[in-house]
């Protein structure tokens, strides 16, 4: 499989190593308007660093667009008069619809829509996809790429912007709620290193038993909660202060500015 990453930003090279990590891919280009940042990658034999998104286009058949959204047109534009039946063309791009893709490059295409995450750099990515009518034909091809990187659902694309906010936003979000516990353990007498090592690894766990165990969280919350013990007391004082609430409406919040900068 030759993969290109067109875009190799943030979202770009988070992917660029989860690929390589997971030996994904049998050769690899990256592409960027200065690629001076990125060229410590061509020291993976496979890989091309190059500012050529049309060479990057002509020589692959996987392309995994990864750009702002203001710049996603024009480059669509610049590169479609080399797409071929073998292209998959898999947009990373938030709130950029299938229809507007097509109105670009037309219906003939197989067209992906995909919201990883920066997690696919260690092969933990959520990662929802949809398709254009002719891209159901390639959206097992596109979940077995997104799955040796993490785990995939395909969805509808009407729930695409809600999956942008709990997943790829979603690490935001989980990052502070790890950085607040942290806080508090810093707080409890442990220095900050340790103190980290014990959020993110009880983080981890709970993550864990939940996708083991297929279990409702609140089955594992009473498990943990005595009563009249320390668990509950510490968990009634969050809801009291709002922490169920904040995060949902923290969820809607970026919900809301993505239809917000959809009309712009
Ligand atoms: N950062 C994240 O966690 C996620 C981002 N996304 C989406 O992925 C896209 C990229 O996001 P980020 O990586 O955060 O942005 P970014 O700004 O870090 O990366 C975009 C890259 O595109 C490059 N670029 C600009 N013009 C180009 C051109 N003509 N040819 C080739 N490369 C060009 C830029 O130099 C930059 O490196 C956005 O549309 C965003 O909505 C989606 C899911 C998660
Ligand atoms: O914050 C943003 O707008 C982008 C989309 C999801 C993650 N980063």
């Amino acid at each position: 499989m030759k993969i290109a990453i067109i875009g190799a930003g943030n979202l770009g090279l988070s992917i660029a190593k989860g690929i390589l990590n997971s030996n994904g891919a049998t050769s690899m280009y990256l592409t960027k308007r200065n690629v001076r940042s990125i060229s410590e990658y061509e020291k993976y034999g496979n890989v091309t660093v190059t500012p050529d998104n049309r060479e990057a286009v002509a020589k692959c058949d996987i392309l995994i667009f990864a750009v702002q959204p203001g710049h996603f047109a024009s480059i669509l534009e610049s590169v479609k008069d080399l797409f071929t039946d073998n292209h998959v063309i898999i947009s990373t791009i938030t709130g950029f619809e299938l229809n507007r893709i097509e109105d670009v490059i037309g219906t003939d295409r197989y067209i992906i829509r995909s919201m990883p995450n920066t997690a696919i750099s260690v092969g933990e990515s959520m990662t929802c996809i949809c398709s254009n009518e002719k891209g159901k034909k390639r959206i097992e091809l596109a979940k077995a790429i997104f799955n040796r990187m993490g785990h995939s659902m395909e969805i509808p694309e009407s729930q695409m912007q809600a999956a942008t906010v709990i997943c790829a936003s979603g690490i935001a979000f989980w990052m502070r709620l790890i950085r607040a516990t942290t806080q508090g353990a810093i707080q409890l007498g442990f220095d900050a290193r340790e103190a980290q090592e014990l959020a993110m690894h009880t983080c981890n766990g709970a993550a864990k038993l939940l996708i083991e165990s297929g279990n409702h969280p609140e089955e594992e919350i009473d498990r943990v909660t005595t009563p009249m013990g320390c668990t509950i007391q510490g968990l009634n004082e969050m809801e009291h202060q709002g922490l169920s609430s904040s995060l949902i409406q923290g969820i809607v919040a970026s919900y809301d500015k993505i239809t917000e900068f959809k009309k712009r």
